[in-house]
């Protein structure tokens, strides 16, 4: 049977889990995979945030969208959010999406700092992972999962060094799980997004408007522009639906071509003072405490 992903039901009868599917690009691509048919779980700490995405998400009133108020970094709560979520039916798809991450020079990480983002993007994302993937081999279910991870963890990155790491253990992870679970009919594959601004990726990355990184920067990308959404929530789709079964394995950058023209990275950062570092961080922390104050 052809399947055409272009299909307004392409992903009928499809489950997908989209861990941080609250803001930013979750959100977005929830709303993608809920127009092409998809029940879609979307998890998040901010149970407010979660509940105003559900409703954008489910625009139409056919959508079925679920919300889950989970850490990813506690892997018992994870078991909880997989269990509820099973209660509804067994997940077709996971999209690991949710991260934490935020500028700042590694000679100022405290070991607090560096878990921060460690635990989010790398043990959180592996939490889910298994949960979903061993209730997939139970089930003797076909699954997919998909990871949004970046550029460097082909070229390393500056000043996002807890990031750089987490993401690169996690491309180690779709390559290793690929071969493991294959014989299982479970597919893992990540997207590599260049920039596509958000609204907090943008507060904790570029947090002072007269500084810019080449990371997050239009005039290094050879395409001239940042990412449209429509591009990743398309790769996305793809992924998660049954056209493309024989794709395993695969870290897909979608990033205009900037990382392969270089210098790629938050290096041209080397030029900020310390003052300039103290008002980044500054800038930062505002942010954090405000998303801090919506959490239960
Ligand atoms: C060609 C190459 C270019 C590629 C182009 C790509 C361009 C863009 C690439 C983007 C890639 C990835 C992006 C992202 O992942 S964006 C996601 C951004 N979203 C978030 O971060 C949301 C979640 N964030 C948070 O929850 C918080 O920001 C935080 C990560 C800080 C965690 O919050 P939490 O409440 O858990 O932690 P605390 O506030 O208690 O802080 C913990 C410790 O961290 C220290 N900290 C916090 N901020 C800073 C800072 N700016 N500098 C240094 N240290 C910091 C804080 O002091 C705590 O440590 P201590 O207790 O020891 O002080
Ligand atoms: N924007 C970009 O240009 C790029 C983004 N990416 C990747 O895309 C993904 C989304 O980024 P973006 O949309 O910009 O960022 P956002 O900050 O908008 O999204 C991060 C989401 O993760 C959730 N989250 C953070 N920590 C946890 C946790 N412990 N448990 C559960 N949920 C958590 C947040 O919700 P809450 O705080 O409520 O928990 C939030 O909804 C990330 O993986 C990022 O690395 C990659 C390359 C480029």
């Amino acid at each position: 049977m052809s399947i055409d992903i272009f299909r307004p039901d392409a992903l009928a009868g499809k489950s997908i889990l989209v861990t941080g599917g609250g803001s930013g690009l979750g959100k977005e691509i929830s709303k993608a995979l809920a127009d092409r048919g998809a029940t879609v779980h979307i998890c998040g700490r901010r149970a407010q945030v979660l509940e105003a995405a559900a409703r954008e998400i489910a625009s139409s009133d056919k959508a079925k969208v679920y919300t889950h108020v989970c850490d990813i970094r506690d892997a018992d709560q994870v078991d909880q959010m997989m269990e509820a979520i099973w209660s509804v039916g067994p997940l077709t798809g996971l999209l690991n999406n949710a991260a934490a991450n935020f500028i700042a020079p590694t000679k100022e990480l405290s070991p607090r700092g560096f878990r921060a983002v460690t635990s989010t993007v790398m043990d959180g994302s592996f939490h889910v992972t298994l949960a979903a993937g061993k209730r997939w081999i139970a089930g003797g279910l076909k699954g997919s999962v998909v990871s949004n991870l970046v550029t460097w963890v082909w070229t390393g990155s500056a000043f996002v060094v807890p990031s750089a790491m987490a993401k690169t253990a996690l491309h180690a992870m779709t390559m290793s799980l690929a071969v493991e679970w294959g014989p299982y009919g479970i597919r893992l594959n990540a997207t590599a997004p260049g920039p596509f601004p958000t609204e907090s990726a943008w507060e904790k990355l570029n947090p002072l408007p007269d500084t810019k990184s080449s990371a997050t920067s239009a005039d290094t990308v050879p395409m001239r522009r940042f990412g449209q959404m429509r591009e990743l929530q398309s790769l996305i789709i793809f992924l998660m639906s049954d056209a493309c079964e024989y794709l395993t394995g695969q870290t897909i950058a979608i990033d205009g071509g900037q990382h392969l023209a270089g210098p790629g990275t938050f290096a041209d950062l080397s030029v900020l003072t310390d003052e300039q570092w103290k008002a980044a961080r500054d800038a930062i922390v505002k942010s954090t405490e405000r998303d801090k104050s919506q959490r239960a």
